[in-house]
Formats: structure tokens, sequence, C-alpha cells
């Protein structure tokens, strides 16, 4: 049995740069996989989403060009040719990983499932059923996160469709139901909208994206409906049948509803992959939902065995999954380093405009008695977005009255998630919202729009 100095379970978005990280001191590691190097962000998710609503941009683009003065016939999508490039970059992304981490000689690539035997032991169990075991003197837990699929009547027996398959397909569908009006279902209702899919989202919450503010929602609510998407809020889907389409059963406020569909999409959330890993060999412990436990520097509650990104219940997005794997090393290596309590997590919704957010919103400040003053622009008084007509959305920002320092900002607009990380940097900087009033930004761009955000707060 080999001894090494690292083991690694998951080579997902923490797991490959920790490996790197770790090996560039020299010291030996085991990164274990059980499926394909990359992980959920590689391989399922932001490079092939992010791809697929690229195609669907050019789509809507196209089908607006008479409204540039660019006169085509006709227009139409092939899937086929969508799904083939998508394919390439996750090929392409996937063999970068690949390559980086196999040229280090002190990294070992062990595919197959991990398990704990014991809380220095790991057991990999390969695709063909044999099996080895190797130690390490610190482990690290980087197993993801996978599609939660809620137990409704009849659902298991259909061909629905995941965020993964989702992206297989090689035609159009007729009509997409969609449960889930998450980030998942938003960027999926739109790409698909695009493609020329009917599109409907059910969603049991009584908005979408329920997380962010009432002012965000109606915005994307309204962008959406203006697109053709339909939406049914309150809705719990009961029941589902598939017979040459899908016909779902929901409860509404107002009664039953049933509602046909050539294919259905479920997207109500994600689900930490920590079941079958034998934590009950070790002394680790989970929340309710299955989360592993962990301090603020992601150590669990075995000294030796830190746990990163999406299985700890970190915010679910790569780049906070990728600097957990900043912070656990600092932490089990150096000694030393930020804990994630310190950290601004920024992110980016791919729909169109782009929906881009970083620390407060006015929702939270409220809930948390957090004094606030706020500031809001439409996008439709912005230069920049008149001449290419792309004029929906808001830049919407929280300031501390006292130090007018920013608290948080909503940015709803073409390339939103940019500027928010303008916003970020002033945050991490404490640069005070009357310096960026009055800071001269080139003309004619988005950013420039930050002056008169600014220039709103009372
Ligand atoms: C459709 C979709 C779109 C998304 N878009 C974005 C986006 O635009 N921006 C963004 O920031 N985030 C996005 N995310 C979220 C992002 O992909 C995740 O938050 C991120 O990949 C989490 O990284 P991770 O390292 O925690 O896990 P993962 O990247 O999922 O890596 C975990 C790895 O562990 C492996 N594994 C699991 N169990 C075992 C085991 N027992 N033994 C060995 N290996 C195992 C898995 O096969 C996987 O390779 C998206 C997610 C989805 C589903
Ligand atoms: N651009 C990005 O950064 C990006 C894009 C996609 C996904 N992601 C990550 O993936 C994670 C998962 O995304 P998601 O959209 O699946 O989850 P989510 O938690 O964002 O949304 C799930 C939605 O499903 C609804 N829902 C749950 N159960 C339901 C049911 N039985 N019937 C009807 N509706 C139901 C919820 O009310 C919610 O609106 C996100 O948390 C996000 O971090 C990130």
């Amino acid at each position: 049995m080999k001894n090494y100095d690292a083991v690694i379970l998951g080579a997902g978005q923490s797991g490959m740069p920790l490996a790197k990280k770790i090996s560039n001191i020299g010291l030996s590691v085991a990164l274990i996989e059980k499926r394909v190097i990359g992980g959920t962000c590689i391989n399922d998710g932001c490079s092939p989403t992010k791809t697929m609503v690229s195609s669907a941009r050019v789509a809507h683009l196209v089908s607006r060009a008479a409204d540039f003065g660019v006169i085509l016939p006709s227009y139409q999508v092939d899937q086929e040719i969508v799904k083939k490039r998508k394919d390439h970059i996750v090929t392409l992304f996937r063999g970068g990983a690949e390559k980086s981490l196999s040229k280090n000689e002190n990294i070992d690539i062990l595919m197959g499932t991990a398990a704990f035997k014991d809380s220095h032991t790991i057991e990999i169990t390969s695709s063909t059923g044999s099996t080895e075991t190797v130690k390490g003197k610190k482990i690290f837990i980087n197993t993801g996160s996978e599609p939660r699929i809620p137990e409704i009547d009849g659902l298991t027996g259909t061909p629905y469709l995941t965020s993964t398959t989702v992206m297989e397909l090689e035609e159009t569908p007729e009509h997409l139901l969609i449960m889930g009006g998450g980030y998942i279902g938003l960027e999926f209702a739109q790409m698909f909208r695009r493609f020329g899919s009917n599109v409907t989202i059910i969603d049991r919450a009584g908005r979408l994206v329920s997380k962010e503010d009432e002012d965000v929602c109606k915005e994307i609510s309204q962008i959406f409906s203006d697109e053709g998407i339909d939406t049914l809020f309150n809705s719990e889907v009961r029941k589902v049948t598939y017979q040459d389409g899908f016909t779902i059963i929901t409860k509404t406020p107002e009664g039953e509803k049933s509602l046909k569909g050539s294919h259905l999409l479920v997207a109500t959330g994600r689900i930490p992959s920590s079941a079958r890993l034998g934590l009950e060999n070790t002394q680790i412990k989970t929340t309710d939902k299955g989360f592993i436990r962990t301090d603020d520097f992601l150590k669990t509650a075995e000294n030796h065995i830190y746990a990163l990104g999406d299985v700890a219940g970190s915010a679910p997005f790569t780049h906070i999954a990728y600097h957990d794997a900043h912070i656990a090393f600092q932490h089990a290596y150096k000694g030393n380093g930020i804990s994630k309590k310190e950290r601004l997590v920024p992110y980016c919704v791919f729909i169109d405009p782009q929906l881009a957010r970083i620390g407060l919103n006015e929702q939270e400040a409220k809930d948390k008695g957090i004094p606030y003053k706020t500031g809001k622009f439409l996008m439709k008084h912005a230069g920049r977005t008149l001449e290419v007509d792309e004029t929906r959305g808001f830049f919407k920002v929280l300031v501390d009255p006292k130090s007018k320092k920013i608290l948080g900002a909503t940015i709803l607009s073409l390339d939103g998630g940019e500027i928010m990380a303008i916003l970020q940097m002033a945050m991490v900087g404490g640069v005070t919202y009357d310096t960026i009033a009055t800071l001269p930004i080139a003309h004619p761009t988005l950013a420039e729009s930050l002056n008169n955000l600014m220039g709103q707060i009372e």
C-alpha cells in the first residue's frame, strides 16, 4: 500500500489546483477521480453551458439583425452543431487540465471511486471492480455535488433530463418543461427558447431566483416574458407521466393543473456527493443535508482531513471551490491564511442580460438590520446600451451611510459580470461611492454608468 503526503478525493475545481500547490512544495499527491478529470465545471457545468449560451446569444442577435439594418433571408439553429461546439470546448478544457496535471511527477492520478476504510486509509474501486488502497498523511475531500431529483410520483420511470443530459440533445425540444426556476433553470430556459423551443418554467416558490431582490426578479420575469418564456409559480409537481411526451400534474393555489411538453428538465437544486464516502469510518460529521461540516479553514472533525467546494457547503461556484484550495493549502501547509468567513462571494448568472451579485442585497441588509443607502441606474439611460441596443436591466448598489463604502451590488446588465468585478475591487480596496461618482471613466463604456449609479445615492 502506497503512502502519500496528501490524498485528494475528486479532481474538481478544488482538487486540481490543490494537487498542484501541494506537489509544488515537493510533496507526493494521489489525486483520485471516479469519472473524468475536471469535475462539474469543465464537464457538465460552467464551460459547456456558457458555450451553449453563446450559441443561443448568436441566434438571438441574428433574430434581431433587421433592428441593426442587417437584412438576412432566414436562419436556423442546428442543435447537432451546437452540441459539437460544446463537446469541442469540453474536450479542449479537459485535455488541458489532464496535461498540466500529468506532467507533474509528484502527482499520481488514480482513476476510481474513493471511500474511507479508516481515517488515514482510502479504498479505490476501479470501473472494472478491482480495488487498491492508499494512505494519506493529509486527506482532502473534493467530491462535489450532483443533481437533486425530487421524489415525485412517476418521475423515476420517465426519460427526464438533468443539467448534464439536456446538453447532449441533438434535436431542439418542441416544448421544454423546466422544473425549478433557479440559476440552472434560468440559463437553460433562455438558451432553449432562443434555439426555438417553447419553454415553461414551473417552480414551487412564488417567483424566479427568489434569493434576489424583488425588483431584480421582476425585471428578469419581464425579460423572460418578453422573450416568450412561460412561468408557473407556487406550483408543486405531484405526478409525472410519459407517453410520446410528458404530462405533469401540479398543485397550484388555483387548484390542480396539467401541463404537456416534449421534454422535461429537472433543475431543482443539487445535493452534496458525500453519501458513499465511508465517512462513518471516520469522525467526520455532516449536516442534515449531507454537507461535510468544517471549521472556517475547511478542516473537518479529523485534524488531518479537509473538505472543500460544493461537498463542504461552500457557496456552489467554481471560483469559490478554487479559492477553497487556497484556504485549505494555507492552513494545512503554511499554518496561516484567510478563513472562508472573510471572503466576498461574487457570482454571475449567464442569462442575457447577465445577473451579477456581490456582497449584500437590499433584502439581506433589511433582514440583518444593517443600515444602508441605495442607488439604482436603469440601463435604458446608458449611452453604451443604447448604441448596442441592449438596454434591459439596471445597476443597483448598497452603501454604508457613514463610511460611504460599498456593501454590495446587483448588476443586471449586458456584461454585468465584468462590471460587478470592478465593484468587487472597490469593496476590497475600500473605495468610497463618492470617489467613484466623480472618477473619470472611459467613454463610451458600460463602466461609466458607475458614475451615474453612485451619483443616484441620496
Ligand atoms: C449546469 C451547471 C452550470 C454551472 N455554471 C456555473 C458557472 O457559470 N459559474 C460558476 O461559478 N459555477 C457554476 N456551476 C457550479 C460549479 O460547477 C460548481 O460549484 C463547481 O464545479 C464545484 O466544484 P467542486 O470542486 O466542489 O466539485 P466538482 O467540480 O463537482 O468536482 C468533484 C469531483 O469529484 C469526483 N468524485 C465524486 N465522488 C467521488 C469519489 N467517491 N471518488 C472519486 N471521485 C469522486 C467527481 O466525479 C468530480 O469530478 C454550475 C453547475 C452546474 C451544474
Ligand atoms: N452561473 C452560475 O454561477 C451557475 C449556473 C448554474 C448553476 N449554478 C450552481 O448550481 C447550483 C444549483 O442550481 P439549481 O438552479 O439547480 O438550484 P437552485 O437552488 O438555484 O434552484 C432550484 C429551484 O428549484 C425550485 N424547486 C425545488 N424543488 C422543487 C420542486 N419539487 N418543484 C418545483 N420547483 C422546485 C426551488 O424553488 C428553486 O427555485 C446553484 O446553487 C448554483 O450555485 C451556478
